[in-house]
């Protein structure tokens, strides 16, 4: 039976991410965890590119150009869509989801889905390096994993 594994090996990796500029507060912490994740894998700094969009609703148009760039071997996409008192946060939830995953299946380009939705901002501080982690470094490591499982499986 053969297993497919991604190593977390990330020689000559190139990296883009994208990141939603709205709750920049929460957003500067998710890059950090994703740069410290990327860094602490050999990742070279030279290699990685960052695109700020105005929130994360315009992070699937950024994440499809560089992805159809071919100057990436993986897209990480972060953004923090906090709820608030309208319905806003669903429609930005759902499209932003929605639209990372076209990017990645349209393209065969792995993107990560590093975008904090939450009912509060004190859960979102909770994921952006306090008591639940740091999903930007979550998806740096995945991002590795499956630059590395994509190619093993071709
Ligand atoms: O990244 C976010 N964008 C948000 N809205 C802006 C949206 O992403 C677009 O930038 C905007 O609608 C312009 O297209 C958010 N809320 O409205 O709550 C949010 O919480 N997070």
């Amino acid at each position: 039976m053969k297993i497919y594994e991604g190593k977390l090996v990330a020689d000559g990796v190139k990296i883009g991410i994208v990141a939603g500029r709205f709750n920049e507060f929460i957003t500067s912490k998710l890059i950090s965890g994703a740069l410290d994740g990327l860094k602490r894998h050999n990742v070279d700094e030279d290699s990685i590119e960052i695109a700020w969009v105005p929130g994360a609703f315009e992070i699937p148009l950024v994440a499809s150009e560089m992805a159809r760039s071919k100057k990436y071997d993986a897209i990480i996409c972060l953004g923090a869509v906090i709820r608030g008192n309208t319905s806003h946060y669903d429609y930005v939830c759902n499209e932003v989801s929605k639209g990372i995953a076209h990017v990645s299946l349209d393209t065969g380009i792995p993107v990560m889905f590093g975008v904090v939705t939450t009912e509060n901002i004190e859960q979102a501080i909770e994921r952006a390096g306090t008591k639940s982690g740091n999903k930007g470094y979550d998806v740096a490591v995945g991002a590795i994993e499956m630059i590395n499982l994509v190619k093993e499986i071709k």
